[in-house]
């Protein structure tokens, strides 16, 4: 059993302490097929599709039959095949969701499309963007009734991303921060993160939120990479690949955004405590954006200036289902005309959005147990069937222009 696995279990034991019953299925629910018997699928698909009305997971190949048959019997699919063309070939079958290794995305993702097959594709989309423009731009999507095609970056479907969003305007934003890691010795140097073939790298991988959430923060493409700086896997391992990425940008308000993703942070080894190995819980997890916005300035009064200023910071954006948080700092200066501080006030006001707020514009409101891959489910299911939905979707120009960004970062 791999260690991500492991939360597989957990994932199937918190629905069974909750009681959670799986709803009854509809007329013309859509069924999936799963390309390779993946670690993320449980979580991502399989248990988010119990809770859905139209969705029914109905098929899995692996390239190897019998671990295909122990992951169907598992998770309760009934369909095994025999190979990844002959799922996609299956005329019963009308969606196909594809958490194969970043690399083999392009690939089978095109060969599901073209089978008439919509797809929900995880992230990051392709291996670079090459590959993104001849996926996104590829004449079966321009078809009429074209399939439905969207990069699974669950996070941007929840309604605590949005909240986050909705509390600024992007072209105040001057300084960005954002963060992920994972403890080392969660993935192994052999994990398909650290494989180059297979487009491995971190900046694939917990770069793809990190990378996301500061040009979604912007609302805007960087003008130009400052700097990237990755540290690469240890040694005997593909040296090609990057174990952490910090990288640092410029946007065309002027703002600046600084990255860093790390697959091996502090922590994770047995007994850390006994080393300086010590897991760092406040940067390292959860993941976090903080978001500095340009001061104000209100005038003069008694000799003193007022000026104020917003900080907004978010923790765990990526797992925003499993806890978070929306802190706006608001810092009020009263400044002499020399510049020296005569006095300052923050204050502090908190946020959290589990279901789609009073007010949205949207058909379900969503529940407040709903998982960021729930809410993404719920998306793709609205696209699909032509409903408006909440308006929480991935473009492909999106996608496009992430994986743009993504290879500038390495190019650097
Ligand atoms: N949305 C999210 O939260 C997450 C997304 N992901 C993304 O999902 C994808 C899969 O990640 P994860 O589930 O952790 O990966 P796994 O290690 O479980 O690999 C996924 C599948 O890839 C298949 N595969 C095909 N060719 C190869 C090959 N040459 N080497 C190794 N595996 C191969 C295997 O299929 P078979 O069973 O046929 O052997 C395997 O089941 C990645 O794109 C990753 O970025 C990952 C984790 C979280
Ligand atoms: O998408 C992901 O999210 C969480 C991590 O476990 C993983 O490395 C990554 O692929």
């Amino acid at each position: 059993m791999s260690r991500l696995d492991l939360f597989n279990y957990i994932c199937d034991f918190a629905e069974w302490v909750s009681g959670r019953q799986a709803v009854t299925k509809k007329d013309g629910a859509l069924r999936f097929g799963i390309l390779g018997a993946a670690n993320i699928a449980p979580q991502a698909l399989i248990v988010p599709a119990r809770s859905h009305a139209e969705v029914l997971v109905v098929a899995v190949a692996a390239r190897d039959r019998k671990r295909a048959e122990v992951y169907a019997k598992r998770h309760g699919i009934p369909i095994v095949h025999d190979s990844y063309d002959a799922l996609i070939n299956d005329p019963s079958i009308d969606c196909i969701y594809n958490p194969l290794p970043n690399g083999l995305h392009y690939e089978w993702t095109l060969k599901a499309l073209k089978a008439g097959k919509h797809v929900l594709l995880e992230k990051p989309s392709v291996s670079n963007a090459e590959e993104a423009r001849s996926l996104f731009h590829h004449p079966v999507l321009q078809a009429p009734n074209a399939p439905v095609l969207v990069e699974a970056s669950h996070y941007r479907f929840h309604p605590a991303w949005h909240t986050l969003l909705s509390l600024f305007d992007p072209k105040d934003v001057e300084e960005v921060d954002v963060r992920a890691a994972i403890f080392a010795g969660l993935f192994s140097g052999e994990d398909i993160r650290f494989h180059y073939e297979l487009a491995g790298g971190t900046q694939m991988d917990l770069g793809h939120y990190t990378l996301t959430a500061l040009r979604g923060v912007f609302q805007a493409e960087p003008v130009a990479v400052t700097s990237a700086t990755p540290r690469l896997i240890h040694e005997g391992f593909d040296q090609r690949c990057d174990e952490a990425m910090v990288a640092s940008y410029e946007f065309p308000n002027g703002g600046i955004g600084r990255i860093s993703a790390d697959l091996g942070a502090r922590g994770g080894y047995w007994f850390p405590w006994l080393t300086s190995n010590w897991p760092n819980f406040t940067k390292d997890m959860p993941s976090w954006v903080s978001i500095k916005l340009r001061e104000e300035k209100h005038g003069r009064l008694n000799g003193l200036e007022t000026v104020s200023q917003k900080t907004i910071v978010m923790k765990n954006f990526m797992g925003p289902h499993v806890w978070h948080r929306i802190d706006i700092i608001d810092t009020t200066t009263w400044r002499h005309p020399d510049g020296r501080v005569a006095e300052e006030k923050k204050n502090t006001e908190s946020k959290k959005a589990y279901v789609w707020p009073e007010g949205s514009d949207v058909e379900t409101k969503g529940e407040d147990w709903w998982s960021t891959y729930r809410y993404q489910l719920e998306e793709f299911v609205n696209k699909v069937k032509g409903r408006k939905g909440s308006g929480a979707w991935v473009d492909g120009e999106e996608s496009i222009k992430q994986m743009e960004a993504t290879d500038r970062t390495y190019e650097f």
